[in-house]
């Protein structure tokens, strides 16, 4: 309940589930409910070294007003003297990232069933005037049932927003604007979500090259190669979605209605479940 203020003395800790650059993320159960969480510990020293308390405090205000199915859960957070503690639903599969290396690429109706669920949850975000701006394998986590959820919302902005980014990170997923460090909207997620189709599809990113100045050209001129395992539909949307032009990007809506949304991943089909030995 959102009264309540939490403490660590809340919950039983449990074992890792990732290290990340400002702290690490612990499978936890709340004592009373016995109910499991993901606890994700922040330093407040790193936090305040890296400046990036802004950004802490906008995922925190962000990702606990929003409720959607595919967007994992802030339930709250608390404090101590040397650390910040998010509570945040517990994705039991792990990152797309995981899987995808596992896996090495998915087939379409699979890739099709993400990319709905994908644009549906960052329909949501929009009409809440949220941009993620940082969508990619990294920060997708698969729950129990094999459902994708968009998570770390570190980066996400209220729109419109010119703020410069320290670039962090694989540069494979940022949008011409976002290079040229012009003002962005909510197209940047649009163009992500054809970079994060091709990936899956082919199980490397679409301007992948082998240093960051042919990564960029590649961005910058819309590059890419199609491989022939490839059907004709899964490229006319990813051709729709990679425009350079942001206004000219095909909005989140029409994404639903594409034919190969529509008929690889129809009403009610869900995503399949991954059993280790199917290879
Ligand atoms: C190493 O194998 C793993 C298998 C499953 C997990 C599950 N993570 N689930 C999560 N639920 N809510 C949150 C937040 C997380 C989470 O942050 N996971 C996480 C964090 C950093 C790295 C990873 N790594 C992988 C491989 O998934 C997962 C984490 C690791």
């Amino acid at each position: 309940d959102k009264k309540k203020s939490w403490s660590l003395s809340d919950f039983d800790l449990g074992r890792p589930l990732g290290k990340g650059k400002f702290g690490n993320v612990y499978l936890a159960r709340e004592k009373e409910s016995h109910y499991v969480v993901a606890l994700k510990v922040l330093f407040k020293s790193q936090i305040l070294d890296s400046e990036i308390e802004h950004q802490v405090r906008r995922e925190v205000e962000i990702q606990c007003r929003l409720r959607h199915p595919n967007i994992l859960r802030m339930y709250g957070y608390f404090h101590d003297e040397k650390r910040i503690y998010l509570i945040l639903e517990y994705a039991k599969q792990g990152s797309l990232y995981k899987l995808l290396k596992e896996r090495e690429r998915f087939d379409e109706k699979t890739v099709a069933i993400y990319i709905r669920d994908l644009t549906r949850a960052l329909l949501y975000c929009h009409t809440k005037k949220v941009i993620h701006r940082d969508i990619k394998p990294e920060n997708l986590l698969i729950g129990h049932n094999w459902e994708l959820k968009i998570a770390d919302f570190g980066w996400s902005v209220h729109s419109p927003s010119s703020r410069r980014m320290t670039l962090c990170g694989t540069l494979d997923y940022l949008s011409p604007e976002m290079i040229e460090g012009k003002p962005h909207s909510y197209a940047v997620d649009i163009w992500s979500l054809g970079v994060l189709c091709y990936e899956l599809l082919v199980g490397l990113p679409p301007f992948d090259a082998k240093d960051s100045h042919q990564t960029y050209r590649k961005i910058r001129y819309v590059i890419i190669k199609y491989p022939d395992f490839i059907s004709e539909k899964a490229k006319d949307l990813m051709g729709r979605l990679l425009v350079i032009n942001p206004e000219q990007r095909l909005p989140l809506t029409n994404v639903l209605q594409h034919p190969w949304i529509t008929e690889n991943a129809p009403e009610g089909a869900v995503p399949p479940a991954f059993n280790p030995e199917q290879k």
